[in-house]
């Protein structure tokens, strides 16, 4: 399997260093960026860098040399023309250097540049930042036709600023004593439009039915149909029943997201009051109200789940915004416990071989660089706490081997309209989830191959439980099978052996 950058094939790409020294370097005027010292083929990162990887599309007829040299000089220290003032700083260290640049494999028109930055240019702690310099007014530059920020390399040193995950996987595996298996949720729909006390309803069946998580929608804050004081109570008042028949922790992830800090602190806070142990946000929430959020559940040791709504919008073409897996490493740096990573076999985009890269990146302690998975930087998190992936949208309980297969075990799988839709009702359809997930997780631990006989064990499973086999036959043919927008730009190279 291949997975060095080395072995593409070399362009007609003028690669010398050409930066201009001396007089001439700080004369007024304007000067080429690779001239100024932006780009630097030989540079060798230091330990301490922070390491970008951008796909660039420079408009016709720029040298993509220069658009990197561009790139690495509008996301740190440059202007469009020489400032004598450089001169009064440590402008070689603060310069980003764009130190490599290959063209990306199949797109003609298209380059991966390698940039890299001086950690003293960043805040420590700060994702809003980073970001400023990595996504700020260089996305709008005008010699890019676009530009993507396709995967960052975060050395320890400025990992180790950040706090990150308030409770992580291990510790809130312990504190819900569950172990072993995936853990199961629901999304409450309709969406929007209904009363608090019906709302508790679902809730309450759910959880009674098996499930061990229920959450908020993302767009379910305080609207007029349902106050956000009367949903949490309504849902705790459904969890606390729940915990008491089925003799289990339970949990529904009540979404504080609000216009403002003070509104969201003011719902975390009562959902702390009212007893529960997780609280909801969403990510357009913005980075610094996410820090803050986490901030508050470590404080008053609370699961804090992300919800991404909103990422599509910038994360899903390949030429432009921001790869999800970049989101998920700021993430896992600002301290969330949970975060929507996709599912591979449900209604939304999630190509297999990217999204394992997510969940790695979420969940291992060393991601090592992995192309095929569009994973390309070597990832040491330090012990930062692992953050859970949450599998959700389109999933039902046919497609739990496929599931366990692509996303393991540290996950929770969420099954919305998979559990309410359920012809027999919302607690026959989080029993056919549960009895769906323990009959693979059996099987696996008794060593069946689960990806072949997935089918098979779920029909067997259903002899002995009608709301499995309901689900079966009312979802057997639903499939989201569509071309995935967001797939690697390297496949494993196939070696003779
Ligand atoms: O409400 C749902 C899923 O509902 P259902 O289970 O009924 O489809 C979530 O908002 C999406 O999963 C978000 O997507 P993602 O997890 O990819 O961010
Ligand atoms: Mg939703």
């Amino acid at each position: 399997m291949s997975t060095d950058l080395t072995l593409l094939e070399p362009q007609a790409l003028d690669t010398k260093a050409g930066t201009v020294t001396g007089k001439e370097r700080y004369k007024a005027g304007v000067l080429q960026y690779r001239k100024m010292g932006y780009w630097e083929p030989d540079y060798v990162p230091k330990d301490t860098d922070i390491l970008a990887l951008f796909r660039i599309t420079p408009q016709d007829g720029v040298d993509p040399i220069e658009a990197a040299a561009a790139v690495a000089g509008e996301s740190s220290t440059a202007t469009w023309t020489v400032v004598w003032t450089d001169r009064l700083t440590a402008c070689e260290k603060y310069r980003a250097k764009a130190y490599r640049v290959d063209p990306v494999p199949n797109q003609p028109g298209q380059f991966f540049a390698y940039i890299a930055y001086d950690l003293d240019l960043f805040e420590p702690g700060s994702i809003a930042n980073l970001t400023a310099s990595i996504i700020g007014n260089v996305f709008g530059f005008k010699p890019l036709k676009a530009l993507r920020l396709e995967d960052m390399r975060l050395p320890v040193a400025y990992v180790k600023t950040f706090d990150g995950p308030p409770t992580g996987i291990v510790v809130e595996r312990e504190r819900l004593d569950k172990f072993g298996r995936p853990l199961l949720g629901a999304t409450v729909k309709p969406k929007l439009g209904l009363s608090g006390r019906n709302y508790g309803r679902v809730v309450y069946e759910a959880l009674k039915g098996g499930l061990d998580f229920t959450k908020d929608d993302e767009n379910i804050n305080s609207q007029p149909f349902m106050h956000w004081r009367d949903r949490f109570l309504y849902c705790m008042e459904a969890v606390n029943r729940a915990q008491a028949v089925t003799g289990e922790v339970k949990g529904t992830y009540l979404n504080v997201t609000a216009g403002t800090m003070e509104d969201m602190y003011e719902r975390a806070e009562f959902a702390k009051s009212v007893g529960s142990v997780i609280v909801m946000i969403d990510l357009v929430i913005g980075y610094t109200a996410i820090q803050s959020m986490s901030k508050w559940a470590r404080r008053n040791d609370m699961i804090l789940h992300l919800h991404r709504a909103g990422h599509g919008t910038y994360t899903r073409q390949k030429t432009h915004g921001v790869s999800f897996r970049v989101i998920a490493k700021w993430m896992r740096l600002a301290g969330v416990d949970h975060i929507h990573a996709g599912t591979v076999v449900g209604k939304l985009e999630g190509d297999p071989a990217t999204t394992r890269g997510y969940y790695d990146i979420l969940r291992e302690d060393h991601v090592p660089a992995r192309l095929e998975n569009g994973v390309f930087f070597d990832q040491d998190w330090a012990s930062l706490r692992k953050v859970m992936p949450v599998a959700s949208g389109g999933i039902h309980a046919g497609q739990m081997h496929q599931l366990l297969d692509y996303l393991g075990e540290d996950t929770v799988l969420q099954f919305g309209g998979g559990t309410i839709g359920h012809p027999m009702g919302i607690q026959a359809g989080a029993i056919a989830n549960r009895v769906a997930l323990e009959a693979m997780i059996l099987a696996r631990n008794e060593g069946r191959d689960t990806r072949v006989e997935g089918p098979q064990i779920l029909v067997d499973a259903a002899r002995h439980c009608q709301p499995l086999r309901q689900a079966l036959d009312v979802w057997k043919d639903v499939t989201f099978d569509y071309a995935s927008t967001d797939t690697p730009d390297f496949v494993p190279a196939v070696t003779a052996s």
